[in-house]
Formats: C-alpha cells, sequence, structure tokens
C-alpha cells in the first residue's frame, strides 16, 4: 500500500458564531496524490484546508501528518509541522517590492536563525537554490525583477516556487487560479503538477473550476455544507454529481 501522508478523522469545525463550516470530515490522503478539492461558494473548503495547519483549529476530530497528531502539537512541534506544509495563495502573497528570488527565498526561512532570515541575510547557497527553483517554473529569466511587474501567472509560479523552497512534504493551493484567465491558470496548474511529481509531493488543491480539476488532479472531493459528498476519480465524476454538488439543496 501507497504511503499515507495525511488522515482526518471525523473533523468538525464550528465558529464561534455558530457556523458549521465542517462536518465529520474522514479521509486519507496517499503520498504523491494531487488530489482537488471542489464544491460550491462557502461549502467548506478553505476552512478545511487551513484546519490542516491549524490556521483555523477545528472543533472536534483528528489530523494526523506523517505520523504526528496535528491538533495536539503546540509551539517548536507545530513550527515544524508547518514548516513540511507549503501554501500557495489565490492572490501570490508576495512581496511585491522584493524580486522575485527573494520572495523564493522567503520559503527557506523557517530553517534560518531568525535575525539572519529578517534582514535578508541569505548565502550564495541559498541564492543558487533559489534561481534553480524558479527554473523549475520556467521562470529563470524573472529571477531580478521586482515581484509586482511580473504577470499574475508568472507571479503565481513564483508563489508555487517560494512553497517549494520550504521542501515540504504537503503542498496545499487555496483557489490558485480563481484570479487569472484561462491560458495562465492552464499553464500554472501544468507547472504545479510537474513540480508535484518531480519531487513525489503530496498536494491539495481546492478550485472552482471542475473542467480544471478534471484535467489535472488524480482524486477529487466534492464537499457540500461542510461534508464530503464525493470521493473518487475525475473519470468517476459524473454530470450528475456534479449538478447535485453545486445545484441541489
Ligand atoms: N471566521 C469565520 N467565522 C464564521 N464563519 C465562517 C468563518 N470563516 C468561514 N465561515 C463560514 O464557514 C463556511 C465555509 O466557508 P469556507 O470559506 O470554508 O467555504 P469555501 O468552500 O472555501 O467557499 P469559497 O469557495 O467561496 O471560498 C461558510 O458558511 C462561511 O461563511
Amino acid at each position: 500500500m501507497s504511503e499515507v501522508v495525511l488522515e482526518t478523522k471525523d473533523l468538525s469545525m464550528v465558529f464561534p458564531d455558530g457556523t458549521q463550516a465542517l462536518k465529520n470530515v474522514t479521509l486519507t490522503i496517499k503520498k504523491g496524490e494531487l488530489v482537488s478539492i471542489i464544491g460550491p461558494s462557502g461549502a467548506g473548503k478553505s476552512t478545511f484546508m487551513r484546519s490542516l495547519n491549524m490556521l483555523n483549529k477545528p472543533t472536534d476530530g483528528q489530523i494526523v501528518f506523517e505520523g504526528e497528531n496535528v491538533l495536539k502539537a503546540r509551539g517548536k512541534q507545530l513550527r515544524q509541522i508547518r514548516r513540511r506544509i507549503g501554501m500557495v495563495f489565490q492572490h501570490f502573497n508576495l512581496i511585491k517590492r522584493s524580486p522575485t528570488y527573494q520572495n523564493v527565498l522567503h520559503g527557506r526561512l523557517g530553517y534560518m536563525p531568525s535575525l539572519k532570515g529578517g534582514l535578508g541575510r541569505f548565502s550564495e547557497e541559498d541564492t543558487r537554490q533559489a534561481l534553480e527553483i524558479l527554473r523549475r517554473v520556467g521562470l529563470e529569466d524573472q529571477a531580478f525583477k521586482r515581484a509586482d511587474e511580473l504577470s499574475g501567472g508568472q507571479q503565481q509560479r513564483v508563489g508555487i516556487a517560494r512553497a517549494i523552497a520550504q521542501t515540504p512534504s504537503l503542498l496545499l493551493a487555496d483557489e490558485p487560479i480563481a484570479s487569472l484567465d484561462p491560458s495562465s491558470s492552464e499553464n500554472v496548474m501544468t507547472y504545479l503538477k510537474n513540480v508535484c511529481q518531480e519531487d513525489g509531493l503530496t498536494s491539495i488543491v481546492n478550485l472552482h473550476q471542475v473542467d480544471f480539476a478534471k484535467k489535472f488532479a488524480h482524486r477529487i472531493i466534492g464537499i457540500k455544507a461542510g461534508e464530503v459528498v464525493f470521493d473518487g476519480s475525475p473519470k468517476e465524476l459524473t454530470e450528475g454529481i456534479t449538478n447535485h454538488l453545486y445545484y441541489s439543496k
């Protein structure tokens, strides 16, 4: 059997205002899988993703990441867990005025003494590695440009490069193509899938676009009103299931 990277058991999340965003989500994610989470707006996709590294603390259930109980982790253990979980954001979250390669180096900060990292003192070896990662996302010729001079698709590829620089074992991408046009979306998803495949990296990608999920994911999980209502291959996601997921009450 392939190696299990992440397991959630009966994961539930009720926000302080009483909104139940997740209900008994039980999933097993294996090494190297590219899993796409789909579902209507407000279904709980972001809450699920944010709960995995405790940006939202679930109210019930269990998360086991590489054998560690995430909900029990505190302090140093939690920081070390977070270091192994790379994040890619819808709005890229780059430091706009910094050069592209320095944005990539920010992925290394969790590994550096805070003073050195805070002062932006990266070694030549760090810089060489950043340039190599930029090459992998097709941006070696953009390394010394300011991040905000890049197109949206290029900025998201920097976002992917930064996450990869962190050498994570799980990559979480929350709506990584929601702000991009169809052609840039295709390009970004291709790079994301390729780097994950090359590194044997497991990834969970929240997507609004079902066609992209079907094209790029190995496995699709459909969430509706906080519950998993579909878990299968792109082929198994029929039009009927999609309609149920998005349109039925
Ligand atoms: N901090 C919060 N406090 C209260 N309710 C919240 C909070 N964050 C999210 N919610 C609610 O939890 C539910 C799930 O939200 P979530 O953002 O996870 O959905 P989503 O599937 O990611 O939606 P979208 O596709 O629109 O991003 C929604 O009803 C939302 O209003």
